[in-house]
């Protein structure tokens, strides 16, 4: 199953008609919303035969479904993702270009849907991407924010916040679904009836279903992301417009949309807010509500649930999930305790996206009595259960506080981690006693990309070279990219490797100099991280080895320096005064460093303000180096990690979550490895006063920390360093102060070996060719395999 060959003539016929009869518009008046939105919906109208088709074989193989829960949905723009995987971008270009539109210009008029924070979103909507592309019939589940992550500026360096607005305009990919709503309970109180519980809720707002298709590569199948939206039980309240009261008419309904107004911006604190919590609970109580529908309108028996459901909880956001399906089975379908545990555990898994403390989400306890009242109740049957099972002590409600990490792990099959060694880190520590309760149940599932968006689409250059080196097949077959490793050796090879690198860095210094009047020099080496700002992923480090550098070159400016390029981009959580403080010394550094004329042909900081998904876009593939630089144990994968080493930019990075494992497949000597391991953090943590030890023991950094502290770059405000200095005198809980002089060293090292241009290709080459297992494509079949047992309803390479 494919579509049908459309011609660019066709297709701009197809284009033609949506504008007139779509957008009403005729093409001297088109905007170039007007024809973005154009574009989009002919495109769109391809995908619903394969969308239909997929609906349909499912429905006729009785087959299992995979319902993925997830609080966010990282998605980006949409345009280039469906054109690729319908196989028409090449005929889209040529029929937006023979109306005289520019298909660049086009596609980037398109809001990013930043329904997520980060890496746990971003996965998602690859996951997505290869659910369909493997055939394997799912539903994506989640909340249709009206705002998504905010937008980000810098006033004099500093992050500002502003509400997102991907809605102020009509969303070309959704089908509204009014007839597809849930009734949502809140508060209230439970009473018992003959032996039966009843909720008497408070509260009740109306969840309801916008749909987004999401096809596969080369349209062979089509599944479901299904975004629940809040609306109010009750219309406008007339009776109070007509007393004037005109808030109270309008107010029933605001306060309803209020769950699903926005996305909470935190990607590593729980704050515990209530709305939060309605939050998941709204979106959670929809999707098994729709999911049992679905299952009983075809006639299913709920005893056999499990061999039908496949439910999977990315991190515990959805971890209610448990005690709703076990409140369903019971209180609306007559099961008995045991039997509703029993069942709903069949059909639920977990997967640990973070070991951070702050992050493992703990509800005071009286707070989720008031909004759940009757889920408060299962969760007391529910670990009285595990109790009587395995004689355990670990408790899901402690101290005041229901732990859904606990509940998560209680009630799902299998739990698994996202590397190797953030699994093994899992079982080792955050869950240490329910493995050893529960032998088995963890296990591992290394996170992956796909290699459509963060290949195939993001960098033109390097697809056409790989297709005609090794041919077309490997954008679903990803590990065909070995085929590329013998080709390393060859210096023609290793040249249109480079052309292609150097395309993409100018391309991004374009973009730059376009948005921010900010030019490269492409000879430079791009030096690149972006990721959320969080003092695990120690930015901080990244910053301090540039003034280091600064230093070194002011010094020994004849020393013949590789030049640099430092790109920093991310977001910090709102809340994060830390992460925001780091945000604010790169952007003042910036200020001094790329104003220093002994320098600035060396060293430049760049920092583009609103990094997102369609950003990563442009940065990733005109990377030189990948930062991936954690404190060893805390990052539990990554995937950026994945992106850059696809798009052949070799890694400076620690022995922390899916680095390890990238490091096996590239070869150490393809990998620049710095830093101390997870087991020698634990250790040198016992050690007293380690950071200020380090910095005695590095004039290098001890100069630089005594700089930023004294006020080099804030002379707006001397003082305006001196605490976070401190705190990295004084604390340092990720070690930066330890693995600083290892990190500089290996930085050089660096210099030296991008010195060596033909070398350096060669390493960025066989970085591409050797990663082609972190594909998601690969990643989906593990769970396939190992937790949900779902075959793929279309058979291998589209025979
Ligand atoms: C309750 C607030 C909150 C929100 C989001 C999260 C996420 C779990 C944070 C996150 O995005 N984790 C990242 O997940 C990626 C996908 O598995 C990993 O690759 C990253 O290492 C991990 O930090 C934690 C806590």
């Amino acid at each position: 199953m494919s579509i049908p060959y459309v011609s660019p003539q066709e297709f701009s016929a197809e284009i033609l008609r949506h504008l007139k009869h779509s957008l009403g518009k005729d093409e001297s008046h088109a905007s170039v919303y007007d024809w973005r939105m154009s574009l989009s919906l002919a495109l769109r109208d391809h995908v619903v035969d394969p969308w239909f088709a997929s609906t349909r074989r499912t429905y006729e193989a009785r087959g299992k479904r995979v319902y993925y829960l997830s609080m966010e949905f990282l998605i980006g723009r949409l345009i280039e993702d469906v054109a690729v995987n319908l196989g028409l971008d090449a005929v889209a270009e040529e029929a937006l270009s023979a109306l005289g539109q520019d298909y660049a210009a086009v596609v980037a008029n398109e809001p990013d849907a930043a329904l997520g924070n980060g890496g746990l979103g971003r996965l998602a909507a690859c996951f997505m991407d290869s659910l369909s592309t493997l055939g394997i019939p799912a539903y994506g589940y989640g909340i249709r924010y009206e705002h998504g992550l905010f937008e980000q500026h810098f006033e004099d360096g500093a992050q500002m916040e502003t509400a997102e607005t991907w809605l102020a305009q009509r969303h070309a990919w959704e089908f509204e679904r009014p007839e597809v709503s849930y009734p949502i309970n809140f508060g209230g109180h439970v009473e018992e009836h003959e032996g039966k519980a009843v909720w008497r809720a408070g509260e009740t707002v109306v969840a309801s279903a916008y749909d987004t298709p999401v096809v596969g590569w080369q349209a062979q199948w089509a599944n479901t992301l299904r975004l629940w939206a809040a609306k109010s039980t009750t219309a406008f309240d007339l009776d109070s417009f007509n007393r004037g009261d005109y808030m109270a008419a309008s107010a029933p309904e605001a306060l309803a949309r209020t769950i699903s107004r926005v996305l909470y911006p935190d990607d590593t604190t729980d704050t515990g807010k209530e709305l939060r919590l309605k939050q998941e609970y709204f979106f959670t109580s929809a999707s098994i509500q729709d999911l049992l529908r679905r299952f009983l309108s075809e006639g299913g028996d709920l005893r056999a649930l499990p061999d039908f459901v496949a439910i999977q909880l990315n991190d515990t956001h959805p971890a209610i999930a448990g005690p709703e399906l076990v409140r369903l089975l019971i209180d609306e379908h007559g099961f008995e305790v045991s039997q509703a545990i029993t069942t709903a555990r069949s059909c639920l898994a977990y997967t640990n996206h973070t070991l951070l403390p702050e992050a493992l989400e703990r509800w005071p306890e009286d707070l989720f009595i008031r909004v759940l009242p009757r889920h408060h109740r299962i969760i007391q049957l529910i670990e009285a259960a595990h109790i009587a099972a395995t004689g355990s002590d670990i408790r899901i409600l402690e101290h005041g506080e229901v732990k859904m990490g606990e509940l998560a792990f209680i009630m799902a099959h299998h739990v698994n981690g996202v590397s190797a060694l953030h699994s093994e880190l899992v079982k080792e520590t955050v869950f240490a006693d329910l493995h050893s309760d529960y032998p088995g149940r963890i296990i591992n599932q290394t996170n992956g990309i796909t290699p459509r968006r963060w290949l195939y689409s993001c960098n033109p250059p390097l697809r056409e070279l790989i297709n005609e080196t090794i041919g077309t097949t490997w954008p679903d077959d990803l590990q065909q990219l070995d085929g590329l490793s013998v080709h390393a050796k060859d210096p023609a090879f290793l040249d249109k490797f480079q052309a292609a690198k150097d395309a993409n860095k100018t391309r991004l210094s374009n973009w730059l100099q376009a948005r921010d009047g900010v030019s490269l020099n492409p000879d430079a080496m791009f030096d690149v991280q972006i990721k959320r700002i969080h003092e695990y992923k120690r930015q901080l480090m990244n910053l301090l080895e540039t003034v280091a550098l600064w230093n070194e070159i002011r010094e020994n400016p004849n020393a013949g320096w590789t030049p640099r390029v430092k790109i920093f981009g991310g977001k910090a959580a709102p809340g994060y005064v830390v992460a925001k403080q780091i945000i604010h010394l790169i952007n003042d550094a910036a200020k001094v460093i790329n104003a220093d004329p002994a320098t600035r042909e060396y060293l430049q900081i760049v920092y583009p303000e609103n990094y997102n998904v369609s950003m990563a876009e442009i940065l990733i593939p005109a990377t030189d180096l990948s930062e991936q630089i954690s404190t060893a144990g805390k990052e539990a994968s990554g995937t950026g990690n994945m992106k850059f080493a696809l798009n052949g930019a070799p890694t400076i990075g620690t022995l922390d979550g899916a680095n390890v494992e990238i490091r096996d497949c590239v070869g150490a000597e393809n990998f620049f490895l710095f830093g101390l391991t997870a087991a020698e953090v634990t250790a040198r943590r016992a050690v007293p006063e380690y950071a200020r030890r380090a910095v005695e023991a590095s004039p290098r950094l001890a100069r630089v920390l005594q700089q930023i502290e004294g006020g080099v770059f804030s002379s707006d405000d001397k003082t305006r360093y001196s605490g976070l200095v401190q705190g990295l005198i004084n604390h340092d809980y990720f070690l930066v102060t330890c693995d600083f002089d290892s990190y500089f060293g290996t930085q050089r090292d660096v210099d030296k070996a991008f010195a060596d241009k033909q070398a350096w290709t060669r390493m960025a080459a066989l970085n591409t060719a050797r990663v082609g297992w972190f594909s998601s494509d690969r990643t989906i079949s593990g769970y396939a395999r190992d937790i949900w047992k779902t075959p793929s309803l279309i058979s291998a390479r589209g025979s």
